[in-house]
């Protein structure tokens, strides 16, 4: 059963389709990545998924029911505008969350030290967030939005304000939920997470889904290049959609610069070269990157490398 079902969802604000007709399922375990520059649809989505507003058409199961307070437990949700109260101490507020999920406070106290422990906090557990750097705050609030273990965690623009460390932590955080059995949600503008981390991807643009699939597949849709030092002969063989012939290397051999088409494959093209004998002395493939994929898609407003 999947952890999360969207199913035709539209999401209007007066005249403003934030989401139109969208529709897809994540399973447990799965990380699934929710991709698209700013007012795509991605917080409307995730706030639809947490009952804090509610479709104009279309329906959402959330661990089998319809979104609402009974499967809170269940969720872990790190919001995009990060938010705390200062003067708590970072363990009364992952206590106060883990409450507000149903844990018994001594529960969510071991939890939540625990948590801080990993996350290199553990000497500020009783520190005022008021008193901890933004970096700090926000690792307090990941251990908030975990502390329950959830079954589904959503996570709405994770990376930003984190430093690369912290990125690499957080990125860990996410592969141990899923290795747990948790379906992750995360919505990014930054393309090298998704690459490292999704197992499928979503692309919105204006509150529609552009594409769906894995990264092999996102990466499917775009040509990809071959770079080659070859004799010529090699403009013809199949499967290119385009050949150009560069610079003399000497001795017979030129650069050439080789498209294959999306629907193509250039092992099958190394594989006719050898076969046929077109003499060969370099050979690279460059795929397009989730990046290029994206630009080509959803265009390139707001969107990070
Ligand atoms: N409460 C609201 N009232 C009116 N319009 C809204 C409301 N919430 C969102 N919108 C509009 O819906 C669209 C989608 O917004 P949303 O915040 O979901 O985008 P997003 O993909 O999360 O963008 P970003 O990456 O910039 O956070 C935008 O056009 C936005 O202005």
């Amino acid at each position: 059963m999947s952890i999360l079902t969207v199913e035709n969802v539209t999401k209007s604000f007066a005249d403003v389709k934030a989401v139109n007709d969208l529709s897809f399922a994540v399973e447990p375990g799965e990380i699934y990545g929710f991709l698209g520059g700013n007012g795509a649809g991605k917080t409307t989505t995730l706030r639809m998924v947490l009952d804090i507003i509610r479709p104009t058409s279309g329906s959402i199961s959330v661990l089998g029911g319809s979104p609402d307070r009974d499967n809170a437990a269940g969720i872990g949700f790190l919001p995009e505008e990060r938010g705390l109260y200062k003067n708590m101490t970072a363990i009364d507020t992952i206590v106060y969350f883990g409450r507000l999920k149903g844990m018994e406070a001594g529960a969510a106290r071991k939890a939540g030290l625990d948590l801080l422990e990993r996350f290199g906090l553990g000497d500020r557990a009783k520190s005022n967030i008021a008193d901890m750097s933004k970096g700090m705050a926000q690792k307090v609030q990941l251990a908030a939005s975990i502390v329950n273990d959830p079954e589904l965690l959503l996570l709405d623009e994770p990376f930003s304000g984190l430093d690369p460390v912290n990125q690499g932590l957080l990125e860990d955080e996410i592969l141990r939920a899923s290795e747990g059995g948790a379906a992750i949600v995360f919505s990014t503008h930054v393309m090298q997470h998704a690459e490292r981390l999704c197992d499928r991807l979503l692309l919105l643009k204006r509150g529609e889904k552009r594409f769906e699939g894995t990264l092999e597949q996102a990466r499917d849709m775009l040509p990809s290049q071959i770079e080659a030092v070859a004799k010529p002969g090699i403009e013809t063989v199949p499967g290119l959609a385009q050949a150009t012939r560069g610079r003399d290397v000497g001795e017979g051999w030129f650069e050439y610069s080789l498209t294959v088409p999306p629907e193509g494959n250039a092992g099958a093209v190394l594989e006719h070269c050898t076969a046929t004998g077109v003499p060969l002395r370099r050979f690279s493939e460059h795929r397009a990157s989730l990046h290029e994929v994206f630009v080509e898609l959803v265009g390139d407003e707001g969107v990070k490398k």
